[in-house]
C-alpha cells in the first residue's frame, strides 16, 4: 500500500487530457487502480480509463466523488463552476480538493463549493504523462500540512512540484509550464519546416530537430550551468550559431517570447473573471 493509497480514495472529476497524465502517473508509481474513482461523461474516454488502468468509472461527477477523501477537479474552466454546483452536498466536508483549472481561483472554488473548503492549486504540465512534468502549487490557509503533504505527493507522480506562496502568481506559473510544452512544440514545428526548406529529407529532419531539442533539455536539466553559459558553447565567433542567433534577436525573439507569456498570463485572469 502507498503513502496516497493510505489517505483514502481518490475522485478525478474530468477524465481528459491532464487527468489521464496524472492517473497514468499514479498507477506506474503504484498506487491501487481500485482506490482511483473518475466521473467522465464522454463514454469512449470514460471505457479507455477503465481498460487501460482499471480504475472506477463513472459518468457523474456527485457518484465518483462521494466517500473520496482527496477529489481532482480536472474539467475546464468554462465549466468548472457548474461541476462544483454538482459537488457541493456530495464531497466529503474533509476532502481535500484540488483544481488544476486554468484561472480558477479558490476563493471561487470555496464559493461555489459552499465554503470552508481545503483546496490546493495545482497547475501541473502534459509531460507529466511520461514523468517528466512540473507542478505549481498553492495551498489556502484551510489546508493542513498533512494535506499538502499528500497533494505533493500526488502532483509527484508525474514530476517536481514547487510551492508558490502568492495565488496570484499561478496565472503566470500557467503562462511558462503549463502552456510551456506547447511553446517548444512550436519550435519544433519550426525547425523542422525551416530544415525542410534547406532541403533535408523530412525522416532526417525530424530525427534532427527531436534529439537536439531532447539533448538541449536534458542538458538544461542536468548542467551545474546557467542557459547562456550552456549557449555560449555552442556559438563559435563568428561561425553559423552566431549567425542564426543574431538572426533570431534581431527579429525580437525574446521580446515575443515575453508578450506571449504575458498574454498567457493575462488570460488566466479573464477565465477567472469570464467564468465567474
Ligand atoms: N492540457 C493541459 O496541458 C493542461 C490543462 N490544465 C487544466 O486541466 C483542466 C482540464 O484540461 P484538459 O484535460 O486539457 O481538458 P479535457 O477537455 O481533455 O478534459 C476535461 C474532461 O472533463 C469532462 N467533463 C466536462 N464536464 C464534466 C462533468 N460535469 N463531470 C465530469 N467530467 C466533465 C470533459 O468532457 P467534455 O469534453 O464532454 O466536456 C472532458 O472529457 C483544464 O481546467 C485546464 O486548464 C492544466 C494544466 C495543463
Ligand atoms: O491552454 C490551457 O488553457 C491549459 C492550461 C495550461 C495548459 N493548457
Amino acid at each position: 500500500m502507498t503513502q496516497q493509497d493510505a489517505a483514502g480514495p481518490i475522485a478525478f472529476i474530468g477524465g481528459g487530457n491532464m487527468a489521464r497524465s496524472l492517473i497514468g502517473g499514479l498507477v506506474v508509481q503504484g498506487r491501487a487502480a481500485g482506490s482511483i474513482r473518475v466521473a467522465e461523461p464522454v463514454d469512449a474516454l470514460r471505457d479507455a480509463l477503465a481498460k487501460d488502468f482499471g480504475v472506477a468509472v463513472f459518468a457523474t461527477a456527485g457518484e465518483a466523488a462521494a466517500g473520496a477523501s482527496t477529489v481532482v477537479l480536472a474539467v475546464k474552466p468554462q465549466v468548472m463552476r457548474a461541476v462544483c454546483g454538482e459537488l457541493a452536498g456530495v464531497a466529503p466536508a474533509d476532502a481535500l480538493m484540488v483544481s488544476i483549472a486554468a484561472g480558477i481561483t479558490s476563493a471561487q472554488i470555496d464559493r461555489w463549493l459552499g465554503g470552508g473548503r481545503a483546496i490546493v492549486r495545482a497547475m501541473p504540465n502534459t509531460p507529466s504523462l511520461i514523468g517528466q512534468g512540473v507542478t505549481g502549487l498553492f495551498a489556502t490557509g484551510a489546508v493542513t500540512p498533512a494535506q499538502r503533504q499528500r497533494a505533493a505527493a500526488l502532483l509527484e507522480s508525474g514530476g517536481p512540484t514547487t510551492w508558490i506562496d502568492d495565488e496570484a502568481l499561478m496565472d503566470a506559473v500557467t503562462a511558462v509550464s503549463g502552456s510551456g510544452p506547447a511553446y517548444v512544440f512550436l519550435l519544433a514545428e519550426a525547425m523542422q519546416a525551416a530544415a525542410e526548406r534547406q532541403g533535408l529529407p523530412p525522416d532526417a529532419a525530424s530525427l534532427l530537430v527531436r534529439q537536439t531539442i531532447a539533448g538541449a533539455a536534458a542538458m538544461l536539466v542536468q548542467a551545474v550551468e546557467p542557459a547562456p553559459v550552456l549557449r555560449a558553447r555552442v556559438t563559435s565567433p563568428g561561425g553559423t550559431t552566431q549567425a542564426a542567433v543574431e538572426t533570431l534577436q534581431a527579429g525580437g525573439f525574446a521580446a515575443l517570447l515575453d508578450r506571449a507569456i504575458e498574454r498567457a498570463t493575462q488570460r488566466g485572469r479573464e477565465l477567472s473573471a469570464a467564468n465567474d
